[in-house]
């Protein structure tokens, strides 16, 4: 073991023997960020899952463009429309969509909801042993263990065949929402000594609504409440192969490992702040805006904030503002637009408009003073996660859970992909990393090292 001060002398040696000199990315190409130098991803695979349309390109010219999201060729718009005009919850006929590739009809959508609902409970002793013991502060690892967990608990754990991994998406997807719940309740009893509620999941709710009766303390909740969870589900379920998170279930796919390990994987991508990590982020941000800055209508104050953001003067330093940017979408981000609407509409209920200007200004100052800053022309628009949290805040879910509810949304996409690689995949992903280091050392017997 070392000790601190070892570590601070061993960190300077390690800082030290791993610089790479930044003019090489550009000498040998390097894809950075598997980017093209405009900026469009690298072309690393094909899919018929999630379709991420931001830009167009016309003569080799990026052109932005507004962002449009199709899930198996519907309109993410179209299919909210629909289900709603319909007064249904519409999660569980997006999972459906997602793994499938078509709709289910009114029987084959009956079915699927029972099949969900009867796979939901935990097996005996998994609460007790995997998720109450070693209570994490962090609800997203909380859920990798216990997606890593589920592999002890399954009898036919490494199977790779798609009828095999199709039972283990329906479990995963059925139970990500308890996972999630029990490992936010034991982090408020074992971290924040609130009483332990563990409520049963009811097989005949959806997954919005257990949800929401398995994170309160009454397990009480209120249809609109559950209306806005479930639109909030269905906009994050998916989004195409090149995600960190679906790219991730797509590489680790490749090796040939199982289920569990693939979906663990996938989770700790999600937890990232330049990720699904970021709707945390941006709720924090707004706490240090509303902290530091004077008046919340002053244009010239909010964008001086923004400045200090993207200095790494203010904030937590990195110089993002989070909740912005988007590695495809560049006028609009289709679900931030739904989203933004969603929180206008409660703020008004709520008496919340002055904070909805606030989160409003924020999205329109950044781009510009991000350009400036950091030299882009890169159109930037507010991304799914900016209004995400004030949404949920505003539905009286914990800050703790915003990551975790992208994940229990997300689940059913990794699972598409997971398929996806399997039938399709066939070779291990293995790009190439090119060695920089020129001058070979001689290895030295241990008594001549200084
Ligand atoms: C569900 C999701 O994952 S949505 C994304 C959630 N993440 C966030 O909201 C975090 C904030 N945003 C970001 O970090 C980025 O915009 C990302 C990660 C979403 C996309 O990243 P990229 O596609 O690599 O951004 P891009 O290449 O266009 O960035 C160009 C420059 O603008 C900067 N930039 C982009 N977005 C932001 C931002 N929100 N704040 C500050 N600077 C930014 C980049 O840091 C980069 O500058 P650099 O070259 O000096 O490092
Ligand atoms: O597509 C991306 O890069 C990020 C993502 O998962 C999303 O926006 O939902």
């Amino acid at each position: 073991m070392v000790n601190s001060i070892d570590m601070q002398r061993l960190s300077a040696i390690i800082l030290k023997n791993n610089q790479i000199d930044p003019s090489f990315f550009s000498r040998y190409d390097v894809k950075r960020g598997l980017r093209n130098n405009d900026g469009t991803g690298v072309l690393v695979g094909l899919t018929q899952i999630g379709d991420v349309h931001g830009y167009i390109v016309d003569e080799k010219e990026k052109v932005p463009v507004e962002g449009r999201l199709r899930y198996r060729g519907i309109d993410v718009a179209d299919l909210v429309n629909g289900f709603q005009r319909e007064r249904r919850f519409g999660y569980e006929e997006t999972v459906y969509l997602l793994l499938f590739g078509q709709l289910p009809n009114e029987a084959e959508l009956e079915e699927f909801k029972t099949v969900l609902g009867s796979r939901r409970l935990l097996p005996d002793g998994f609460t007790e042993d995997m998720i109450l013991t070693a209570p994490s502060s962090n609800i997203m690892n909380k859920l990798a263990r216990s997606v890593l967990a589920s592999y002890s608990y399954d009898d036919n754990a490494e199977d790779s065949s798609i009828e095999n991994v199709l039972r283990q998406a329906v479990c995963l997807i059925a139970r990500f929402p308890v996972f999630v719940s029990y490992g936010f309740q034991a982090k408020q009893h074992y971290h924040a000594n609130k009483t332990l509620f563990i409520h049963s999941p009811d097989p005949k709710l959806g997954t919005a609504e257990n949800l929401l009766r398995l994170i309160r303390p009454d397990a009480k909740y209120t249809k609109l409440e559950a209306e806005l969870l479930d639109l909030a589900l269905v906009l994050h379920a998916e989004h195409g192969g090149g995600n960190n998170s679906a790219f991730t279930i797509h590489v680790v796919s490749s090796s040939d490992t199982d289920t569990y390990s693939a979906v663990a994987a996938a989770v700790g991508s999600l937890k990232g702040a330049k990720h699904g990590g970021a709707n945390i982020k941006v709720r924090e941000m707004i706490e240090d805006f509303k902290a530091n800055v004077g008046d919340w209508k002053d244009e010239e104050e909010i964008s001086t904030y923004i400045e200090k953001i993207v200095r790494k003067e203010a904030y937590d330093k990195s110089g993002l503002v989070y909740g912005m940017g988007h590695a495809v979408y560049t006028y609009s981000d289709p679900r931030a637009v739904l989203l933004k609407e969603k929180a206008r509409i409660l703020a008004q209920e709520k008496g919340l408009l002055e904070e909805f200007e606030l989160y409003h200004m924020i999205e329109r100052l950044s781009p510009a003073v991000i350009g400036r800053l950091k030299g882009v022309d890169k159109v930037i628009c507010a991304n799914v996660d900016f209004y995400s949290g004030f949404v949920y805040a505003m539905l009286g879910i914990p800050q703790d859970l915003y990551t975790p509810i992208f994940a229990v949304a997300r689940i059913a996409g990794w699972c598409a992909h997971r398929i996806e690689e399997i039938i399709n995949g066939g070779r291990i992903m293995r790009p190439a990393y090119k060695h920089i280091r020129t001058v070979q050392r001689e290895y030295l017997p241990l008594h001549e090292r200084v």
